[in-house]
């Protein structure tokens, strides 16, 4: 899919990865609707995107991916101003295993909220044009991350839910590829310096640790050129792309 003049929709995309997202979109041509709930951080990045692409390139729209009378008007804006949805990156994540009800709020139901909200304006069997729908999951979507049981969860959920809606689209037509990206440690502030969000778990966050010295870290950039990958490669659907530093590898599961 070659990006120039496409419209793209990041959730969470005020702050790190999706900030990276954000960027290699407009990068490429794209427009890009930014959703995200801080809103301080994201009208500082407006600042900075208006000024390196042009004032018509991108919009802010504040949008709690929880509220799905927030994530409608958000979707709905962005068809007005743009005139419809080709890319969809659900992005925006939390890793909180005392709020654990909030993190499955955020990092799944968010995510198959946004799936079903961008399907309606994307669908051909709908009018709509099709595209691409990119989910971030992570590492932790593929193995288990032992100080987070509940995120490993939501990535499992995200990487399942994934698959499966690439498979409905083929069977249906929907003409929209599914694919969802599994980054290890990333350098972002979503990485926890404290065990406080930890709850039970806290006595393993030095484990989460060891573990991060021993893969390593990815920066944003790294994890942003696999994201560009999943969206202009036509022939990736249904895939769940793993990346590790030095480590780029499509996941294959069990045939069953
Ligand atoms: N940093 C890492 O090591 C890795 C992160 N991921 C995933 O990547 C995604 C992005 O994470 P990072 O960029 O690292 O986190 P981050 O904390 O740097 O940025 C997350 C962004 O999402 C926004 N956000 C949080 N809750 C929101 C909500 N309810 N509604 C709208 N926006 C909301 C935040 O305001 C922020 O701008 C998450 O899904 C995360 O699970 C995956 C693998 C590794
Ligand atoms: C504390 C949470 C911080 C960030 C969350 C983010 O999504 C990053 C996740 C990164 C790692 C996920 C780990 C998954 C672990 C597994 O799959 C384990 O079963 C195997 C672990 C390592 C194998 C590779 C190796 O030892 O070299």
């Amino acid at each position: 899919m070659a990006l120039r003049n496409k419209v793209a929709l990041v959730t969470g995309a005020a702050m790190g990865i999706g900030r990276g997202i954000t960027e290699i979109l407009l990068q490429h041509g794209a427009k890009v609707a930014l959703l995200d709930v801080n809103e301080t951080a994201a009208r500082g990045l407006m600042e900075v995107l208006k000024k390196q692409f042009g004032q018509e390139r991108s919009l802010f729209l504040k949008c709690n991916v929880e509220s799905e009378e927030q994530m409608k008007a958000a979707f709905q804006k962005t068809v007005e101003v743009f005139g419809g949805i080709d890319i969809l990156c659900n992005n925006a994540g939390i890793v909180n295993e005392s709020a654990w009800e909030k993190t499955v709020s955020i990092n799944l139901v968010a995510v198959i909220r946004g799936t079903y909200l961008a399907l309606e304006h994307m669908n051909k069997l709908t009018q709509g044009q099709g595209g691409v729908i990119v989910n971030i999951a992570s590492m932790a979507g593929i193995g288990p991350l032992l100080s987070s049981p509940v995120y490993t969860a939501t990535k499992n959920g995200v990487v399942g839910f994934t698959r499966a809606m690439a498979a409905a689209s083929i069977a249906s037509g929907y003409g929209v590829r599914f694919n969802v990206l599994c980054p290890s440690f990333v350098k972002t502030g979503l990485i926890p310096s404290t065990s406080s969000n930890m709850g039970q778990f806290s006595h393993l966050f030095d484990a989460a640790n060891q573990l991060m010295e021993k893969i390593g870290i990815l920066t944003v950039p790294e994890v942003a050129e696999c994201f560009l990958e999943l969206v202009t490669d036509e022939t990736k659907n249904g895939e769940a792309l793993l990346v590790m530093p030095k480590v780029k590898k499509y996941v294959t599961f069990p045939s069953l």
